[in-house]
């Protein structure tokens, strides 16, 4: 597999080997050992986690805070998603800095989010479902949301129109107001 580092040196984007050949294609979607080499540290993943959303639904930005903040793995598995990683660590030099990353069925990419950061993605296909893995287990009472379009983080997402979001979402924090990590 192949890793690339983005502007946020924690987050990294990576693109398994595909195997080809005229029945399809086949590639291993997660490898420990692989993996805690590209990361350069042993991760445990606990939870998989996997949604269906249509087109112009935004789910995010979320996060758990401590005691269990969550890293997390994703991949889009049908269709295409702007995936979203907004780093929330008030110590860190990126602070309220985020990655944006087109994942699809096709390109089949996936990003390492560490725990510290904000997720979320908005669909730009008709539909899309997303497969993800969790370090740590869910905790709603630690969940926690941060507005999608907030000016300080000021995402550019590729959508032209408002997106489709749940209540939560609809009245999620601006980041000056969240709960953040140190
Ligand atoms: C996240 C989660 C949710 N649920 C239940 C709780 C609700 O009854 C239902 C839908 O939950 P929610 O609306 O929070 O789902 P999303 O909006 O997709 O939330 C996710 O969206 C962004 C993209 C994330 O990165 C998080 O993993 C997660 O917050 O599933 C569970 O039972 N377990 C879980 O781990």
């Amino acid at each position: 597999m192949n890793v690339i580092d983005t502007a946020i040196p924690d987050v990294k984007i990576i693109e398994p080997r595909v195997f080809g050949d005229e029945r399809g294609f086949f590639f291993e979607s997660f490898n420990q050992d692989q993996f805690n080499q590209a990361i350069g540290h042993q991760v445990t993943f606990v939870q998989d986690n996997h949604s269906r959303s249509s087109k112009s639904v935004l789910r995010g930005l979320h996060y758990q805070i401590s005691p269990a903040p969550q890293g997390k793995l994703v991949r889009c598995t049908f269709g295409e998603v702007f995936d979203v990683a907004v780093d929330i660590r008030k110590s860190s030099p990126t602070y309220a800095q985020y990655v944006g990353v087109l994942l699809s069925a096709s390109n089949k990419k996936q990003l390492w989010i560490p725990q510290g950061f904000a997720h979320g993605f908005v669909v730009l296909s008709e539909f899309a479902e997303f497969l993800y893995k969790t370090t740590q287990f869910y905790r709603p009472e630690l969940e926690r949301a941060i507005r999608w379009d907030d000016p300080h983080i000021n995402i550019s997402w590729p959508i032209s129109a408002p997106p489709l979001l749940s209540k939560k979402d609809s009245s999620a924090s601006l980041l000056q107001d969240a709960e953040v990590f140190d």
